[in-house]
């Protein structure tokens, strides 16, 4: 495995203080960041988040998609329980980057939808690979999760990993006008359970 654990530090943040676990996967130079709150490790399971980098959703405010407010949730969540784990995977694009998210967001803007995006630019509806997780697990000595995520792929890839989910916590958050059809099209096409009801308050 590629990946290595570098170093750790505080991270104050509104909801409170996680620990901030840097990884470095040498066959990439991709940089992983993975936050804690409370004692991780041993056979409770712990309250987990696996959020793929969205620039534009997590740090530019974007209404194109649901991402930045399923992570501020998910830290709002595990400041609540005050244990809980945020992977934070540099997956970009669901794995195609940023630049080509950009181009798929131009098709998006044409009329494709999220997926017929993503092949138009020759590339899978979902590219990412779960299996970097294995190390940081170990790493951190997490033995068991509850996951907040509404795609059942992430609940598969912990399957495939061999880390139980012993619960999948729904995680609906974020819905606007903008992002309306990329969310029916993530239900429709990607195998999201998403209810068409109002989202959970958060
Ligand atoms: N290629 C592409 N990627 C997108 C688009 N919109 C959002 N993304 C990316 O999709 C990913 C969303 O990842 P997650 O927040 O982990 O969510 P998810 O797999 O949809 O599942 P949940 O756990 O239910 O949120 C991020 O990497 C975003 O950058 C899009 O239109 N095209
Ligand atoms: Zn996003």
């Amino acid at each position: 495995m590629t990946i290595r654990y570098v170093e750790s530090s505080r991270l104050p943040t509104p909801w409170g203080t996680f620990e901030m676990h840097g990884f470095e996967d040498s066959a990439n130079n991709k940089e992983h960041v993975v936050l804690t709150m409370g004692d991780v490790r041993g056979e409770e399971p712990v309250l987990a988040r696996i959020h793929s980098e969205c620039l534009t959703g997590d740090a530019l405010f974007s209404l194109r998609c649901d991402c930045g407010a399923q992570l501020q949730a998910a830290m709002h969540k595990i400041a609540i329980a005050g244990r809980g784990v945020i992977f934070y995977l540099r997956q970009e694009g669901r794995g195609i980057g940023l630049l080509n998210k950009i181009r798929a967001y131009k098709l998006q803007d044409c009329g494709a939808d999220t997926v017929e995006a993503n092949e138009a630019l020759g590339f899978g509806a979902d590219m990412r690979d779960y299996s970097i997780l294995k190390p940081m697990i170990e790493q951190l000595q997490i033995q068991k999760i509850r996951l907040m995520t509404n795609n059942p792929r992430k609940v598969k890839a912990m399957k495939d990993i061999g880390l139980p989910v012993v619960e999948r916590i729904a995680h609906q958050t974020g819905r606007n006008p903008h992002n309306a059809k990329y969310l029916q099209t993530k239900k429709g096409k990607l195998g999201h359970i998403l209810s068409d009801e109002a989202d959970e308050e958060s």
